[in-house]
């Protein structure tokens, strides 16, 4: 779903139970050789003689179309499940050389991803719930996981992104907006199984449209017809990034480096009472009681030398030469918290590349 869009069932998508088991998994029509067709393409050469020119160049069309053409398809334009560089190292590639101060997330989500993408009969959708202070990489991550999966990433048909806020504002709407997100799920992950939804503010999303989702991502072959467990369901929140800051701001106290932080070290901020609060939407949700949530991601608060490391980022997109004068204006214009100490960037790295542009104005 795009930005500004309501949630409804995209035309076409919503199939009916029976016609949804039979796409789900199914990379587009016409993607298997039917048996028939095969033996057409295998007893040609002896009926050749027996069977007039016409019929047989039809068939040999019909098998044409029926299994090269898909796949000559998949090859210039985006299918489903269907990018051809998709691979751990690609993933890492990625991670690596654009995730900045976030050792931990970049870890848990290169093993989740490409462990799940590699597993040809999952048990469950992989749900993954990435929290943290804002600017830290949430989004992004979100976005370099689906431009690893699909070519057009955020843009695919395959990826939806909803934004609490904008999709579901109104609290006396639930009832309409449970109905549309779950004709939306079913009627796109029965298009495509490997459907990719990411939630965002999910802790500002309204606790009965959080339920609404939960059937999608246990333990179930099917639901209604459909087959839930090769989709990617991506939930983003600010709950538990003052805890998680606090791990980070005692380690940074006690003199020892960020990337001694071990994900064992946050599981207390991760844990279920710490979005046990009415500031967090999970807290009223039996999401995490039931076990769906298969990782926890914690995302850091980002440094002076995090916020460095966008601003050359950015100015490298932007086509100009990295000007370290202008790195360090940026970076000394942005607040730190806390007061004293001022360690880590309020913003993360959000409002960076709006200040940038100050010094490129003309
Ligand atoms: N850890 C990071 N490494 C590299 N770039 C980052 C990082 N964090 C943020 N950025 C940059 O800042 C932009 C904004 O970050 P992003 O939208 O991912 O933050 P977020 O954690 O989702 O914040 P919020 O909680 O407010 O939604 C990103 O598009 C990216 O360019």
């Amino acid at each position: 779903m795009r930005k500004g869009q309501e949630p409804e069932a995209r035309s076409g998508s919503g199939a009916g139970p029976g016609q949804a088991r039979e796409r789900a998994g199914g990379a587009g029509p016409g993607m298997k050789l039917g048996r028939a067709a095969l033996g057409l393409l295998l007893l040609a050469p002896l009926a050749v003689r027996a069977v007039e020119p016409i019929s047989l160049g039809l068939a040999l069309a019909g098998v044409l179309t029926g299994y090269i053409y898909p796949r000559l398809y998949c090859l210039f334009a985006e299918c489903c499940g269907q990018k051809r560089s998709l691979s751990r190292e690609a993933l890492q590639k990625d991670l690596d050389s654009k995730l900045f101060g976030q050792h931990l997330a970049k870890k848990v989500i290169l093993n989740a991803v490409s462990g799940f993408i590699s597993n040809p009969k999952p048990k469950k959708p992989l749900t993954l719930s990435l929290h943290g202070w804002t600017g830290t990489g949430k989004n992004f991550v979100s976005k370099i996981i689906a431009e690893n999966i699909y070519e057009g990433g955020l843009n695919s048909d395959y990826v939806h992104l909803f934004v609490a806020t904008l999709h579901f504002p109104h609290a006396s709407n639930i009832t309409l907006y449970k109905d549309q997100l779950q004709l939306w799920i079913r009627g796109n992950v029965s298009t495509c199984a490997r459907s990719i939804f990411i939630f965002d503010e999910m802790d500002k999303m309204h606790a009965g449209l959080i339920d609404a989702i939960k059937p999608f991502l246990d333990y179930y072959d099917h639901v209604d017809g459909v087959s839930y467990q090769k989709a990617i369901f991506i939930f983003l929140s600010n709950a538990g990034a003052e805890r998680i800051t606090d791990v980070a701001l005692d380690f940074w106290r006690s003199g020892k480096q960020r990337e001694e932080i071990k994900l064992k070290d946050m599981e207390p901020a991760l844990s279920v009472s710490a979005f046990n609060n009415k500031n967090s939407g999970f807290w009223h949700s039996s999401l995490i009681d039931r076990n769906l949530i298969d990782y926890f991601v914690p995302f850091l608060p980002l440094e002076y030398k995090h916020l460095k490391m966008c601003i050359r980022v950015e100015m490298q997109s932007r086509g100009f030469e990295v000007d370290e004068d202008i790195v360090t204006k940026v970076a000394e214009e942005m607040t730190f918290f806390p007061k004293e100490e001022r360690v880590f960037s309020d913003k993360g790295c959000k409002t960076v590349f709006t200040k940038l542009d100050y010094y490129y104005d003309d």
